[in-house]
């Protein structure tokens, strides 16, 4: 078993990991919920592990929603907040995540905004969300203007990871979340990235120590940054945001469907980021092809063209004028030096960008 604190004053949790803990859930969370009633939202995918999870916990409620990006809506919101008011959850009570970031993100925002606050807790179920939407509190949904962009801070109050249910995730879906994975190589650790390169086959193929340190490391790198920068004001938890200004506007181009997974968005990101580093002759060329060459061999877009969008350079920047990041007028983007030198460019001429966007082959 291994512990990842987040270390966040008295909003503090712990990471744990270990294999078959969805089966041990109810001894996992005895200590800190004490009894309190205990309501799970997962999707309809996740029917089975939901079983699981009630035969630990006994008798407790359970909400099943639709699955997909589609479910971060304003509509799902209001249907999951009536539900859960209409089983009486009190602020003491904890909702529980079941499931990938769609649920993790939803069901953050409905409880921080239920009764002004109640307890939620993360069982993250993809590999994104273990290795990422499931720690921070970065809660949201999607709206017609954008990825994310009604939300909250909201820290669950524990994060219980068994990586064994990664064995029923789809392939496709596997990938996407290696991209976030790898991520955390890009940003500052260049030693993971190479271990990333030489690891990448067999984490994606199941072998359980790949992902288990997968997940270890990535949890703890992510649980560094936040507790330095929770809420994003410092400029350091933004580096989490590598590959996403670019990302997101091609998920809002692929109208937020499964044409563009998330993670599939941010690999193609990631790739522009450092496409556009060496552009401008910050970044040797030779890294960020070694970064585009790695996400393809993940099985992951590394452009444009294998994400399968065409839009025009305008078009993109026009997405991305609705990022969170904009201020004063200027968006800030995340650019490299080199692999794990990543850094936040508060001078970047958004024309540029969309002539290198228009550049790229389609
Ligand atoms: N809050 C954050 O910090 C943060 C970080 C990264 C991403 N996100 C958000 O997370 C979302 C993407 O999350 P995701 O990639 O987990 O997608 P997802 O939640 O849509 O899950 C992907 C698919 O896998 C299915 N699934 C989940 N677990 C399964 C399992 N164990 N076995 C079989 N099927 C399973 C789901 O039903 C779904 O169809 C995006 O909305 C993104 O914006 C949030
Ligand atoms: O936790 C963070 O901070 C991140 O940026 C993690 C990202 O992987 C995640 O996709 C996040 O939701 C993006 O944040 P946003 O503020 O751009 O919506
Ligand atoms: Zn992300």
């Amino acid at each position: 078993m291994t512990i990842v604190p987040v270390a966040l004053g008295d909003r503090s949790y712990d990471i744990r990991i270990e294999a078959g803990l969805l089966g041990r859930a109810d001894e996992a969370l005895a200590p800190f919920d004490k009894g309190r009633r205990r309501v799970v939202v997962t999707d309809r995918n996740l029917l089975p592990h939901l079983a699981t999870l009630q035969a630990s916990l006994g008798a407790s409620e359970a909400i099943v929603l639709p699955p997909g990006e589609g479910t971060k809506s304003w509509e799902q919101l209001e249907a999951l907040l009536d539900r859960l008011l209409e089983l009486g959850v009190e602020r003491g009570d904890h909702v529980i995540a079941l499931g990938g970031g769609v649920i993790g993100d939803l069901v953050g925002f409905a409880t921080s905004v239920l009764k002004r606050g109640c307890g939620f807790v993360q069982i993250p179920t993809t590999l994104l969300a273990q290795v990422d939407s499931s720690v921070g509190g970065k809660t949201a949904i999607n709206t017609r203007a954008g990825k994310n962009l009604v939300g909250t801070f909201h820290q669950p109050a524990a994060v219980l990871i068994d990586p064994r249910v990664l064995d029923t995730l789809p392939a496709r879906d596997l990938r996407a979340g290696y991209a976030e994975v790898v991520k955390y190589g890009l940003i500052d650790d260049f030693a993971f990235f190479e271990w990333c390169e030489a690891n990448a086959a067999a984490l994606l193929a199941g072998d359980p120590a790949a992902r288990e340190h997968a997940i270890a490391h990535s949890v703890a790198a992510k649980a560094r940054i936040v507790a330095a920068d929770e809420r994003e004001t410092s400029g350091m938890r933004a580096l989490l945001n590598l590959g996403h200004t670019f990302g997101h506007a091609l998920e809002a181009e692929a109208g937020f469907s499964d044409r563009l997974l998330h993670g599939e968005g941010v690999a193609a990101g990631m790739a522009l980021a450092f496409g556009f580093s060496a552009a401008k002759g910050i970044c040797p060329g030779q890294e960020a092809e070694r970064v585009a060459a790695h996400l393809a061999a993940a099985g992951l877009p590394n452009g444009l063209k294998a994400a399968g969008i065409t839009a025009s350079g305008a078009r993109l920047v026009e997405h991305m004028l609705h990022d969170k990041k904009m201020s004063g007028g200027a968006l800030p983007f995340l650019l490299a030096r080199g692999i794990g030198q990543t850094y936040l460019d508060r001078n970047v001429d958004l024309g540029e960008v969309a002539a290198f966007l228009d550049a790229q082959p389609r």
